[in-house]
């Protein structure tokens, strides 16, 4: 039905505008005074005329809470006055007569008198029947109770510019209008917030029980970031009275993600939680500046077969994010823990004060709450205390010993006055000796005695398993053989030479930080998301939650994107049997990123990996065949996609890019675009830590660009092709599912880019 022709057309207008003066006369509330602002709000709702008598501006007025804002609301009313609201329930409680009408938006605005809702907030647990609930019958579940009532009606709105547009009415029979408009829409470059699209199956996941946590299995395309990104703005709102922002982190891979990102989180009111890459995250744990070989040069060589035993290269890669690594660790840490247990008695002077049976059972049994060198800390304190205390009965112990025995040789008749003179004089020394000696010690006895132990700094304690081989012999021998043994050895000892460690030695440090010395309390997140899962080892990922101290994770990823699987996750049952027993797992099989006919293509990439995936449904939104352009000389290439970029921007496309296989590739792309086309295009060629600029041509390799869309893609094999291994097939599908809208190939054959094994009806070859 036309908007114009809708009959709530009006009403719904004066509905918006009465709700963004309401909203209006809250904020100048904070600013004016209590009289001017009464003025003021008299005038503003003149001609205003709201069947609901609730909402009436006298009871505004007479409300003096009206003008008690806090900043905090103040704050979300500027932020979704241009868009109060997104849609509208009609509910009808079935223990109540009247019919609620509810409308939905992205923050909450209750009138101040009867606390009537003016606007629900998604979050909350009604707002639920929006997303979930079907016309008729339906139920909804707040603090643990079910309520039941009737869905009589289900309203949407497009607001642009604080302006209705257009109404829509959903029901069963019709398509979400609303999803549609919004996917066709162009990329912006930045993730954006969908609270007003949100699919069945993606609020499931969104509102999926807080206190547990969940695994999702998502196609590329599906929504995973983005829900992910929602369930934490829906756990904030739930949680508001026991949880800060700070205390929930996403971890990201890579600063560019995190850029990328930046723009829905505030949208989602969850700006302040911290955002990090799973490397920062350790290097903010471990508190020292690490350097790391770049993973992407490791992959380019597992591309370009220049290591020399890439089988090797590949098992150590595994091997230390294994759960065998997590078993070497777990003995080498016992051993540890043996070594920090003081082994002797704790003497004050020549008085035993603390057993060192005692210490150990300390150590052993009493602090396992606490990492081990805080466990020292820990009985550094009791023997403190214990000298406090004993040092004055000590003290006292002696000098009535002493003086007594002093006492008695004076007024011995037995000794002669020499003897007894020479007797009082060394029981006096022996006295002050014995008391100088217990207040020496007290000062500095703990100290002395704490200090034997041996300790070392945590890249000591991993230099020392690694690049040891009896220690590795030791720890490892009977999980590895003596080939394996050597070239691990070898291999760890040429990294620590140059002082580099590799993004799979994390696991490890942030594990063993965790046992010896902690996680310092602002990074000891209490939910945590976890984006691209798939490329997380098991012992990384069980590394996190021991760090952690909890299970709270939302984990999403797509097995089939998996580009780092030498190190990373191949299914997810170890991950949800072994280390997040409590979790529940769930797919999410649609894809709303692109067009039928690119998932098609895509879909056929996706058959021929190893994965018992199933095909990805996109979205039903159609769009132009995926076309492959021949090329023969590279300024011919230059000049073919410098045409179809010009093209695209024309039809209103905003964000495109340029995807080669490897980082190499791309810089000489960018090269070459730069000889060629300088004066007519502008490019960016994107690094792991760059901002994306908007206005220009982005020129990714297909690694950085997992995560990423762009409304067109162009692939671009110049020198490098892709070949039919996991990998690449795998890098190939991530660098495919990019686009919204379009997508193209420059090769100088079909075969560059595996094409001979799609469908023919797949790709256009031009
Ligand atoms: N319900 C929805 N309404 C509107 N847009 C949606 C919806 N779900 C997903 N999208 C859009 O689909 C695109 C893909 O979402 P997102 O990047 O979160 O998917 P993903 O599963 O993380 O993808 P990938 O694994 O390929 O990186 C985004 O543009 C997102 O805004």
């Amino acid at each position: 039905m036309g908007q114009k022709q809708h009959p709530d057309f009006y009403e719904e207008i004066d509905r918006l505008r009465f709700t963004k003066k309401y909203m209006e006369m809250l904020i100048q509330a904070r600013e004016l005074d209590e009289e001017s602002f009464k003025k003021s709000a008299k005038e503003s709702l003149e001609g205003i005329d709201l069947k609901d008598s609730s909402l009436s501006y006298l009871n505004m007025l007479t409300n003096s809470s009206m003008l008690q804002r806090t900043e905090e609301e103040i704050r979300s009313l500027k932020k979704i006055y241009h868009k109060p609201y997104f849609a509208r329930i009609n509910y009808k409680a079935n223990d109540k007569s009247d019919e609620e009408i509810l409308y939905i938006g992205k923050a909450s605005l209750f009138d101040r008198e009867t606390q009537d809702p003016i606007i629900v907030d998604w979050r909350s647990p009604i707002a639920n029947l929006y997303y979930d609930g079907r016309l008729g019958d339906v139920t909804y579940e707040a603090e643990g109770e079910i309520y039941e009532g009737n869905l009589s009606l289900k309203r949407q709105y497009i607001i642009e510019e604080e302006e209705l547009k257009a109404i829509r009415d959903v029901d069963l029979t019709t398509t979400d209008e609303l999803l549609q408009e919004s996917l066709s829409a162009s990329s912006s470059n930045r993730l954006t917030d969908i609270v007003s699209t949100i699919q069945e199956e993606q609020n499931r996941i969104i509102r999926a029980d807080l206190n547990k946590p969940i695994i999702v299995q998502g196609a590329a395309g599906s929504g995973k970031t983005t829900i992910a990104l929602h369930r934490i703005s829906y756990f904030i709102y739930t949680y508001a009275d026991y949880f800060k922002p700070e205390q929930l982190m996403i971890l990201a891979p890579s600063n560019l993600f995190i850029d990328y990102i930046s723009e829905v989180l505030p949208e989602l009111g969850v700006d302040r939680i911290l955002q990090m890459t799973f490397s920062d995250y350790v290097k903010s744990c471990i508190s020292k500046k690490i350097k790391l070989t770049s993973p992407s040069e490791k992959l380019g060589k597992f591309i370009d077969r220049t290591y020399e035993n890439p089988e090797m290269i590949q098992w150590i890669s595994s091997f230390k994010g294994s759960l065998d690594m997590k078993i070497i660790i777990d003995r080498y840490l016992e051993d540890i823990l043996e070594s920090l247990i003081p082994k002797k008695d704790f003497y004050l002077s020549k008085f035993k004060l603390y057993s060192a049976g005692k210490m150990k059972h300390l150590m052993q049994k009493e602090y396992t709450y606490l990492p081990y060198y805080r466990r020292l800390e820990k009985i550094k304190d009791v023997l403190q205390n214990y000298v406090r205390t004993e040092k004055k009965v000590l003290l006292k112990k002696v000098a009535d010993f002493y003086d007594e025995k002093i006492e008695k040789a004076l007024y011995s008749t037995r000794l002669d006055p020499d003897k007894r003179k020479s007797y009082v004089t060394k029981a006096m020394d022996k006295k002050a000796e014995l008391m100088d000696d217990i207040l020496k010690q007290s000062r500095v006895g703990v100290q002395a005695y704490i200090r034997q132990i041996e300790k070392y700094d945590l890249i000591h304690y991993f230099d020392e398993l690694f690049t040891n081989k009896d220690q590795l012999v030791k720890y490892a021998g009977d999980i590895l053989d003596q080939n394996q043994i050597d070239f691990f050895y070898d291999y760890q000892v040429n990294l620590r030479k140059k002082r580099q460690f590799e993004v799979e030695d994390l696991a490890s440090l942030l594990y063993l930080q965790y046992h010896l010395f902690g996680i310092k309390k602002e990074l000891r997140a209490r939910n945590v998301v976890i984006d691209e899962a798939q490329d997380y080892s098991y012992f990384q990922l069980y590394a996190l939650k021991s760090a952690l101290e909890t299970d709270m994770f939302t984990i999403v990823g797509d097995l089939a994107q998996g580009i780092h699987s030498y190190r990373g996750l191949n299914d997810w049952s170890i991950v949800k049997e072994d280390i997040f027993p409590r979790a529940t797992y769930t797919t999410l099989q649609k894809s709303y990123r692109t067009t039928v006919e690119i998932m098609h293509a895509a879909n056929d990439i996706l058959s021929l990996l190893p994965l018992d995936l199933p095909k990805v449904e996109p979205v039903v939104r159609h769009g132009d065949k995926p076309v492959f352009h021949y090329w023969n000389d590279e300024i011919e290439a230059v000049e073919k996609i410098k045409a179809e970029v010009q093209r695209f921007y024309s039809e209103g496309m905003k964000t495109i890019a340029v995807i080669g296989k490897t980082e190499r590739e791309c810089v000489k792309i960018e090269k070459l675009f730069r000889k060629h086309a300088s004066g007519e295009l502008r490019t960016q060629l994107l690094r792991e830590n760059e901002e994306i600029n908007q206005e220009d041509l982005i020129i990714v390799h297909s690694q950085l660009a997992k995560g990423l869309e762009f409304d067109v893609v162009l692939l671009f094999a110049l020198d490098e092709l892709f070949e039919l291994s996991e990998i690449e097939l795998k890098l190939l599908y991530v660098s495919m599912t990019r686009p919204l809208h379009r997508l193209m190939f420059f090769g100088k054959s079909p075969s560059v880019f595996l094409l001979e094994h799609i469908r023919d009806d797949s790709v256009t070859i031009l």
